[in-house]
This record gives C-alpha cells, structure tokens and sequence, in this order.
C-alpha cells in the first residue's frame, strides 16, 4: 500500500543520524548571527530566513564533502554560548517531534563549541539542557519524542580519547554514543584508535562515520580495526556487491560481514546526493541495499543542508522506489533496533509505540 504524504508525515519514524549543527532554522542562524555580531555569508537579493536557507542549500549542494563541511563554519559560529546551544538544541527537538519523529540520536562536536570559553562538560549541559526543554515543549503540544546526546569527535583532530571520555562521563545523563566525522580521505578511523579501545572497555556505544566520500578501505578499518557497532552512512560498500548480467548478486567478503553481522547503515540519501557519494535517490544504492536485507536505516544527516527532514527523506524513497508502509516500518523499526538504548526500551518502543502505529495507519481507508 503505498502511503500519501500525510502519512508518512503521521507515521513514527526515529533517527539515528541528525546533526545538530546542521539543523539549525535559518531563522534561529539569522537572530543568533545578530547577536553575537558572526558575519553570515552574502546571500542574492535581501538576507532573510528563506534566502539564507536557501544559501546553505545551494552552497552544500557541491559534489564534494570538504564544500560541504565548509557550510557548517555558520552554523557553529553561532552556537558558542550556552544559552544559544540551549535554543538550538530545543528547537531541533521540537522540529523533530512536529515531523513526526518519536525517538532520535543526535550528534554535535563538543570541541567546535568552546570559542567563547565554554568548557566541554558545559557544552554537553547546554545541549542536555535544551533537549529536556524541548521534549517538554513537545509533549506540550502533545508529542512524546526521547533523544539522546552523540559526542563527535572531529577525525581530523586529536581531541577523540578526550571526548571519548567526556561521552562516558555523561553516559547516564543523556549521552548515549560517540561518534567520528569530518572529511573521511586522509584521516582514516584508525587514527582514533586509542579512542575506541577506551570505548569498547567501558562497554559503550560508537558509530563512524565511514564509506561516504572514502570506500571500503575506510568501512573495513571501522568495523575490523575500530569495532564500531554501526556505520554513519556505509553507503561505499555497494563498492563490494557485484551484479551480474543476469541479475545474480555476489558479495564481497566485507559486505557479506556487514550483512552476516547486521551492522546497520546510517543512510542519509539526500546528504549523498549533495555530496556527490550518490548520483540521485532514484540511483542511490539504498534500494540495492534495502532488497538485499542489509540492516538499513533513513536518516536527515543535515536537516539545514539538505532542507530536508525524515518526512522528506521517507517521502523520496516513496516516490523513488515505489515503498510502501510495510517498507517504512521496516526502516522504522531497523533503526530502532540499532539505537543504543537499552535493549528492554528499544523493545517497548518497537512493540508499544512503532507496529501500533503502522497497524493503524494501514487501516486506514485509502483515498
Ligand atoms: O555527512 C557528514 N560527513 C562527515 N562529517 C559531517 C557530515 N555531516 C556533518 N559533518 C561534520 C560537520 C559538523 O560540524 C560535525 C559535527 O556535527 O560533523
Ligand atoms: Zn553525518
């Protein structure tokens, strides 16, 4: 049954994948430039919310993830004081929980936020601070979102054993992972090595961002060398699936890891479009992926970026690929396996919240 775009709108979705210095309302970059005095970007014609959305769009849509990142020196130049982290972190909440998102994961790095003087445990309070005001905010307006804090770490760096750290220090407070990213070619997961190890002897959570503008090299050495419980994109490791003419698919011994093992894969479509990792959604290996049973999720990356949402992202896969509600609460409920809450709540989650939901939704009458 394929669903309208209400729908999918209505539906449970969670995400897994979701940068909050790449979600910011252009209204919110606006005001908070203002404030602090950050010089934004010229922009065409007069510099409002939709010509500056517009511009971060346009300037992230460059086939290149360095182009990419660049776009994020204005979004991070705003978010240097606690009470405007606060603001950015409430807000994504609350434009979560309004497209329909009832649990996320999101991820920022500590160490980009500390310019003005704050401390990194300080930065993870004023994030901490606007997620519970912004699931307040939410239930107000009768929505029930749960979010969890990811600490990045920035792969080009050297402050990973660091904020490594910082995560298990907050992990019963509202962090639930770490997490690698940046640009991928040159600085290879391995660098963080020491990072990892202290993570896997807490007995803690990580994801990597790998096999996005970097192939398989860069999957292998998150997986075998790094042991990350998931990928933040994956997407390269089509590199390793061959089709042959007759329809026949043969996996590579790394894919095949990746599909034995069900790691899942953080896809982001259209942050893959913009970059350049894929040609279009209708062309992006997701659909190759998903009939082959790899453990596949939909996730925004950059909500501001892409100008994009779960509603959005879903919805293209529905138009792309022809899915169906059963297709959507596959992902659904992929993802929220994947999480790294404990098992007992994923599974409420899943049981109490997710299959409900589609059940109904299925019931509906079609239009
Ligand atoms: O898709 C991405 N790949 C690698 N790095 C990324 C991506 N999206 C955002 N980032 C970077 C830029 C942000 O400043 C940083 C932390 O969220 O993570
Ligand atoms: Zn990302």
């Amino acid at each position: 049954m394929t669903p309208t775009l209400d729908q999918v709108r209505r539906a449970p979705k969670v995400l897994l994948h979701d940068h909050l210095d790449g979600g910011l309302r252009p209204q919110t970059v606006l005001e908070l430039a203002g404030e602090v005095g950050h010089q934004l970007p010229a922009v065409e014609g007069e510099l409002t919310a939709t010509s500056l959305g517009q511009w971060f769009a346009d300037a992230a849509d460059s086939g290149s993830l360095e182009r990419y990142l660049e776009t994020f020196d204005h979004t991070v130049g705003v978010m240097q004081t606690a009470s405007a982290i606060t603001r950015v972190a409430r807000e994504c909440v609350e434009d979560l929980a309004a497209d329909g998102v009832v649990y996320a994961e999101i991820r920022y790095a500590p160490e980009q936020h500390v310019e003005a003087g704050l401390s990194l445990d300080e930065v993870v309070a004023a994030v901490q601070e606007g997620f519970e005001q912004g699931v307040a905010a939410a239930a107000e307006a009768g929505r029930t979102i749960r979010v969890g804090q990811l600490l990045t770490a920035m792969r080009h760096a050297a402050r990973s054993m660091e904020i490594a750290e910082l995560a298990v220090a907050w992990r019963d407070r509202g962090v639930a992972g770490f997490d690698i990213a940046g640009a991928e070619a040159g600085y290879p997961p391995t660098r963080h090595l020491d990072a990892f190890e202290y993570l896997q002897r807490e007995n803690f959570h990580f994801t990597i961002h790998a096999g996005e503008a970097f192939g398989l090299p860069s999957i292998w050495q998150a997986i075998q060398w790094c042991g990350a419980d998931r990928l933040g994109h994956g997407v390269r490791i089509i590199d390793d699936i061959t089709v042959h003419d007759d329809g026949s698919v043969e996996l590579g011994r790394l894919a095949a890891y990746v599909r034995d093992k069900r790691i899942p894969l953080e896809m982001c479509p259209w942050s893959n479009v913009q970059t350049g990792a894929a040609a279009s959604i209708a062309e992006h290996p997701i659909g190759l992926l998903k009939d082959l049973r790899f453990r596949v999720t939909v996730n925004t990356d950059n909500r501001l970026m892409s100008g994009t949402s779960m509603t959005h992202e879903l919805w293209s896969l529905v138009e792309a690929f022809g899915y169906g509600l059963r297709d959507l609460e596959w992902f659904t409920v992929n993802a929220m396996k994947s999480s790294f809450l404990p098992f007992d709540e994923r599974f409420a989650l899943i049981s109490d919240v997710i299959k409900p939901a589609y059940a109904a939704l299925r019931e509906e009458p079609a239009e």
